[in-house]
């Protein structure tokens, strides 16, 4: 594939379930080397548009392009060259952080051997290296979202999904990552960055797009849509392109809610 093809194209992605329409037609091209803040309001179509990408949801209209291959045409194969930090870490408690790396690189075609030894060194660098042959059920919420982070790049990926990738980190683990994912974008690795941190998606995104109501309603790099907007925050902007001003007023009512007791 040449590198001035996009990585991802989606036309007219569409999407619904039941009566209630998901997605209204999604077109976005995105190409090597991008770090995508993929943002929007609360049920916004965020981790759907995800999902069908992932080849986890189906049903949708439209076409939805990986690597230049139609994603409802082509095999799984696809998926290999594809990492991803879900928002809610589903692992496997009852394993060690080994057991799980162990698997999942397997998953990924992986020998297991390959996967252990790279999965202990990665663990090593972020520092849980001692907690290795721990049950995961034993771990912070910070040592889990590591082992994700690991899971889903230990087969070094092309595209990397990640929801709040950041949860649950110290201070010191959130700039290593962050640079993790500087250095892998330089690299021409592609990150699609899901987050309601609107600070983290300002820094760290070469170009956001803000999904509301299945729509995009706003893309481009940080600069532009300040430009556009004339707000000097990507969560001024965020507000302002949701419509949403009820801020002050639901926190006034939630309050008198909360003082009615002891009244
Ligand atoms: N399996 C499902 N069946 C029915 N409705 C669904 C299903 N999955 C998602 N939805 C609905 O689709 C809409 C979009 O959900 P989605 O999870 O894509 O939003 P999101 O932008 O990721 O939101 P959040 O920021 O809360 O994670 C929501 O209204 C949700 O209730």
């Amino acid at each position: 594939m040449n590198q001035a093809e996009p990585v991802i194209s989606i036309t007219d992605l569409r999407m619904r379930y039941g009566d209630r329409f998901v997605l209204n037609g999604i077109d976005l091209q995105v190409h090597p080397g991008q770090i995508i803040g993929y943002i929007g309001p609360n049920g916004a179509g965020k981790s759907t548009t995800v999902k069908i990408m992932l080849g986890l949801v189906e049903g949708y209209s439209g076409d939805v392009h990986i690597f230049g291959q139609n994603i409802a045409e082509a095999g799984p194969e696809y998926k290999r060259r594809i990492g991803y930090v879900p928002e809610v870490a589903e692992l496997y408690d009852t394993l060690t952080a080994l057991e799980y790396l162990s698997f999942v690189g397997q998953l990924y075609g992986m020998n297991a051997g390959d996967a252990e030894f790279r999965s202990l060194h990665l663990a090593e660098i972020l520092g849980i290296k001692d907690a290795f042959n721990s049950r995961i059920s034993s771990f912070s919420k910070g040592m889990r979202q590591k082992v994700m982070l690991i899971s889903s790049l230990l087969h070094n990926p092309d595209i990397l999904f990640l929801d709040e990738p950041l949860s649950g980190l110290d201070a010191n683990s959130v700039m290593v990552v962050k640079e993790i994912l500087e250095l892998l974008s330089s690299q021409g690795k592609t990150i699609f960055y899901s987050s309601h941190i609107m600070d983290v998606v300002e820094k760290i995104s070469s170009r956001i797009i803000l999904l509301h109501d299945g729509r995009i309603a706003a893309d481009g790099s940080f600069d532009e849509l300040k430009e556009k907007s004339l707000e000097s925050s990507l969560e001024n902007i965020f507000t302002q392109l949701t419509g949403f001003d009820q801020h002050r007023e639901l926190a006034e009512r939630f309050v008198a809610v909360v003082n009615e007791v002891g009244e």
